[in-house]
């Protein structure tokens, strides 16, 4: 029997109990409180609702407020009332309507893991006039954090009619340490054309006690928190505590991040932008390096983890000779090396264009310089910069070895291409995140980051977010693309392949190969339900 198919929605699990529904045994103990089964966490981390059914059909579902607050009333959705939205056919979402991560399959795939479809819902958990939302931005900056503070906004205000909307100033610790911005469709017309955030943003000020006081204290109960891996690890663990509290609060995450790091969506927002600005730097390496004999262009871009923007730039650049990224190792001297492929390059072509991820090479650079393990406030690691010492070393090679002498410019766009607005398409993609996180909050949805998962919006439960960072897998087609467009060596022994594929878990989004780990996960955990 298909439990999803055979039972409507959570409420109708509620309803008739989970005795005919697999659950998934991850579990150290279960809350049957409501009278449904919620699967906790290994290490007190949030209960997971995971619902299996038929042919191998695994829902990763997200919380909901009733979960742990009884007996709360719905209403009707005001937009069944709203012209704009009225004349739509089938406007509102069928509860039951789940997204598949996997769309490749065979005929005997197991139909996998599915999260629950974004969008609004026919009954809403909080009246307008209830409504006390409020918004932050956390982490880096991003093209399109404006764009979807806007469609936060203008989506609870016209939509819902919700008319409260308070923005958190400079991040996590402003919930605590700073005063709070009104937010209302005037305030915010005109932001999306601008780049940053106009809330402000911050590294580190994580205190959860604190944030969840000032929630509380403020009388907040609907939460937007835009912000990359770290900031989704800091929104769960806020829902958590709200949720230990039993506050009706709704926490909804929106992912951001211009390296694309963050693992089962499409992509983030900003990216494309990012990709497109990066063409303006790759360009003038190209211009600078072939105006002039033996010229080198050397563009530094951002990717601390995760190489996608410099591969994707690449891709669509075609004027770029070598892309160094951190998922792939390289080395500089001997055969095979960069060194020798410049000597190459130059020799055939008279120019060449090198783009590198700032997080490429770092074991090299600690080799060399000396490794300070430095971090910023939230924790994460503090890079040196790989550009300038590449640039350097290219130069002492080739100054060293006198056979040939380079021109070398190099070019760190870096903050340039995360400073600008969003593009236009990134501009439609935050206004439906941002609808699709207020249409989850005001359904009663919690604990959730919203994003598109094979074109269709979902929401997708923080643990999965926050479990691994998405990262460019180098067996995998899109690279090859790269590496057969570039013609650049690979780095790499059929050996180092063998190590690299035993160890690495391919992401199954932004790749070519769809064949992922994650699809070998929910077939153990669908044996094991
Ligand atoms: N494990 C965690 N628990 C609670 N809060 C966290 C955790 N990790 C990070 N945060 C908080 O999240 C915020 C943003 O984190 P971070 O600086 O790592 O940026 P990010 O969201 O990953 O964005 P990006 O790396 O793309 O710039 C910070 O305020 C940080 O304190
Ligand atoms: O703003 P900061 O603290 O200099 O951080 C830079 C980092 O932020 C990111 O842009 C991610 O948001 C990384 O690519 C980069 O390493
Ligand atoms: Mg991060």
């Amino acid at each position: 029997m298909d439990c999803v198919r055979s039972l409507n929605s959570i409420s109708a699990l509620k309803l008739r109990g989970l005795d005919r529904c697999n659950t998934i045994s991850k579990s150290v103990g279960s809350n049957s409180t409501n009278g449904f089964v919620e699967l906790m966490g290994t290490s007190g981390d949030a209960p997971r609702k995971i619902v299996t059914g038929d042919a191998g059909y695994v829902l990763e579902d997200v919380p909901h407020l009733t979960d742990y607050v009884a007996d709360l009333p719905t209403y009707p959705n005001p937009l069944q009332d709203n012209p704009s939205y009225s004349v739509v056919k089938q406007y509102f979402v069928n509860v039951d309507d789940t997204v598949a991560q996997k769309i490749v399959v065979h005929k005997s795939s197991p139909r996998g893991r599915h999260f629950r479809r974004a969008g609004p819902r026919q009954k809403v958990y909080f009246e307008s006039d209830e409504v006390h939302a409020c918004i932050v931005t956390c982490g880096g900056l991003c093209p399109g954090l404006n764009t979807v503070i806007r469609e936060i906004v203008c989506g609870l205000y016209h939509m819902y009619g919700v008319k409260k909307v308070l923005g958190i100033d400079g991040g996590y610790r402003g919930f605590y340490s700073r005063n709070t911005i009104t937010l209302t469709p005037k305030v915010v017309n005109d932001i999306h054309k601008r780049g940053g955030t106009v809330l402000g943003t911050s590294r580190g000020g994580h205190n959860t006690a604190k944030i969840v006081d000032s929630i509380q204290d403020r009388g907040i109960n609907q939460v937007y928190i835009i912000g990359g891996d770290g900031t989704q690890r800091g929104a769960s663990v806020i829902y958590e505590e709200i949720r230990r509290r039993g506050l009706k609060v709704a926490v909804a995450g929106i992912p951001k991040t211009i390296d694309n790091d963050i693992p089962v969506i499409d992509k983030s927002f900003g990216f494309d932008t990012a990709v497109e600005e990066a063409q303006r730097a790759i360009n003038a390496a190209h211009v600078e390096s072939e105006s002039i004999e033996n010229g080198i262009g050397l563009v530094k871009l951002m990717g601390r983890d995760s190489g996608f923007i410099a591969m994707h730039a690449t891709l669509a650049s075609r004027d770029v000779d070598c892309c160094l990224i951190p998922e792939s190792p390289f080395y500089l001297e001997g055969p095979g090396g960069l060194f020798e492929y410049i000597e190459k390059r130059l020799k055939e072509n008279g120019h060449m264009v090198i783009v590198i991820a700032e997080g490429a090479g770092q074991e090299l650079l600690s080799e060399s310089l000396h490794s300070s393990n430095q971090k910023d406030p939230s924790g994460n690691k503090l890079l040196q910069d790989v550009g300038l010492w590449i640039s350097q070393r290219i130069k002492d090679h080739f100054s060293r070895q006198k056979k040939m002498s380079i021109n070398l410019k190099y070019i760190d766009p870096t903050y340039m291409i995360r400073a600008v607005p969003s593009n236009a398409s990134d501009n439609v993609y935050c206004t439906l995140l941002a609808q699709s996180a207020v249409h989850g909050a005001m359904a009663g949805y919690t604990g959730f980051t919203v994003a598109p998962v094979n074109g269709r919006h979902s929401y997708i439960p923080f643990y999965r977010i926050i479990e691994r960072q998405n990262k460019v897998v180098i067996t995998d087609r899109m690279w090859a693309r790269l590496l057969s467009s570039t013609n650049q060596p690979s780095f790499m022994t059929a050996k180092d392949v063998i190590e690299y594929t035993r160890e690495e878990e391919p992401p199954a989004q932004m790749s070519d190969d769809n064949s992922s780990s994650d699809d070998k996960l929910v077939n153990k955990e669908t044996l094991t339900g």
